[in-house]
């Protein structure tokens, strides 16, 4: 086998060219990918779209090493090579970014970046590594502080040093799963920017798997698509309108339309907050003094840069931290979220990272589907025996409603794809005809442009039916379409708060930056 020699940043030859032929990945019975071919050619960057489960992942997850495809061949530079490991694809120079930060938040910038080397040694040279850092960032797209602890670092920076240690571990190939889902609009086009810049100045190729159309248009040259598993189109962005990329990815035209919001005459508070504190994990304060009012029929859009103390609000509003000063009240009555006052008051949570805090990932689909009601009528009798048909029967409703992508209701919940572990839980919470009060964070993360879609219709049709609905997001265009109100967070604070209609873009953009 070829063990290609790495080339440095500021060689000017070529990444190598990617192709992927006829690749086939198969789980048990399922066919996650299917006779797929695509080529990466050098110096592009290629956008990878498709529905949840549409198979990109897979794709990635077979070029990088992590699966072994059932069939199908990986050429680098028209030579086959078989992927064992994302450490062998590291010595062909393909690199990839994920979704979720991969690096230690204890340990500063510097650490991170020589611990991620294949190489390192037991014996590090402090002074010789840091002089080779402070040479690598200078010539870098974007500077991180080498001597900050990651988990001081805000988003961007922590998803900017991700990026950098792909550049710094020398990658010619950026495989990047949806690298922008954390940042705000801004940092998005700055990442994307100068990630692209390096792509033109001939340093990297890059396959970037997005569900925003957006960015297909304004940073890849090359488009390929697949829908359930297999390649449903690919070509040139430019000649590609939205619309053919979407009915591409779908297989038809299918024609959204927003949905009006109405108005109520005799909206009732719901949710009261009165001088709300908690503290992060390490004890330190993630929310001060928080006064918050959502009425019955309203959205309040709650939108931060991530980090700013969202979570920490939306743990303790579901019962999963303790505040430690402060009132919460939900129709008049204290509240506490515990199981028995969130059926009381029909509160429902969409949680942020559905398959770690919403779900029970062994557990199968149709079980956590019945996770809020297995113990009333008509899925348990008397409270004491579950009724197995109705669990699955109900569950078989909630996929066919909520399109969930699943073999069956039985397969676990951690089989399905990200976006469809999320449908899972949307199905759960949403499905309900008697809700009060609906909070929800980063509902649409990770999930195609058809499904977000359908759940921004759910959302404003349960305003429109008298919930309450708390949405805390880091998608200010989403918070933007569907608030009624809307309110930022900064270092735990709530520092503006605005009637949609009059809120001003620029500020909330300098408020969520802490300015
Ligand atoms: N380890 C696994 N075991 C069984 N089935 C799997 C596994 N990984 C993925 N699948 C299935 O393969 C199909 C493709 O999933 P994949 O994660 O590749 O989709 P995706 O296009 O990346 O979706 P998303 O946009 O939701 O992340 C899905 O039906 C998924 O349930």
């Amino acid at each position: 086998m070829k063990t290609a020699t790495l080339p440095t940043q500021t060689q000017t030859q070529a990444p190598p060219e990617l192709q992927v032929i006829n690749m086939t990945k198969r789980f048990g019975s399922l066919v996650a990918l299917d006779n797929v071919s695509m080529t990466l050619r050098p110096g592009t960057v290629h956008a990878l779209l498709g529905e949840n489960g549409a198979g990109k992942s897979t794709l990635v997850k077979c070029i990088m090493g992590f699966y072994a495809p059932t069939a199908g061949k990986i050429l680098v530079d028209q030579q086959e090579h078989t992927i064992k490991s994302p450490k062998q694809a590291h010595e062909f120079g393909i690199g990839m970014v994920y979704q979720h930060f991969t690096s230690v938040p204890a340990m500063t910038v510097a650490e991170n970046l020589v611990l991620s080397r294949y190489n390192t040694t037991n014996l590090i040279n402090w002074k010789a590594e840091y002089d080779e850092l402070n040479a690598f960032m200078a010539s870098s797209p974007f500077r991180v502080d080498l001597d900050t602890p990651v988990g001081q670092l805000a988003a961007g920076q922590k998803q900017k040093l991700e990026i950098l240690k792909q550049l710094y571990l020398k990658s010619r190939i950026l495989i990047l799963d949806e690298p922008t889902s954390v940042l705000t609009p801004g940092e998005a086009d700055e990442v994307l920017g100068l990630i692209r810049q390096e792509v033109k100045l001939g340093h990297l190729s890059v396959l970037l798997i997005t569900h925003k159309f957006r960015e297909v248009t304004a940073f890849t040259d090359e488009v390929t698509v697949l829908r359930k598993g297999q390649l449903a189109g690919s070509g040139q962005v430019k000649q590609l309108s939205i619309a053919d990329m979407a009915q591409m990815m779908l297989g038809e035209e299918r024609q959204t339309k927003a949905i009006e919001k109405n108005t109520h005459a005799d909206s009732q508070p719901v949710l009261q907050v009165k001088n709300l504190c908690a503290n992060r994990d390490n004890g330190l304060p993630a929310i001060r003094q928080i006064n918050l009012t959502v009425q019955s029929g309203e959205i309040v859009g709650i939108a931060g840069v991530s980090g700013n103390g969202q979570r920490e609000l939306v743990e303790v509003l579901a019962g999963q931290r303790s505040p430690t000063a402060g009132q919460v009240s939900v129709n008049g009555e204290p509240y506490s979220a515990t199981r028995v006052e969130m059926d009381r008051h029909c509160v429902f949570a969409l949680p942020e990272e559905p398959l770690r805090n919403a779900c029970v990932p062994h557990m199968s689909v149709a079980e956590n589907m019945a996770l809020r009601t297995f113990d009333k009528a008509p899925q348990s009798r008397w409270s004491l025996f579950l009724v197995l048909k109705q669990i699955r029967s109900m569950a078989e409703g909630l996929i066919q409603a909520f399109s969930v992508k699943t073999p069956s209701p039985d397969v676990p919940v951690s089989n399905l794809s990200g976006g469809n572990v999320q449908r899972t839980v949307l199905a759960r919470e949403l499905s309900s005809d008697q809700i009060n009060l609906l909070i929800a964070a980063n509902p649409c993360f990770g999930l195609d442009f058809s499904a977000v879609n359908f759940i921004h219709g759910e959302i404003v049709n349960a305003r429109n039916r008298g919930v309450a609905v708390l949405l805390v997001s880091e998608d200010l265009d989403e918070l933007l379409s569907l608030a009624d109100r809307v309110i930022v967070i900064s270092e735990g604070e709530f520092v503006y708060e605005s009637a949609i209609a009059e809120a001003d873009l620029t500020t909330i953009g300098q408020k969520m930056a802490g300015h």
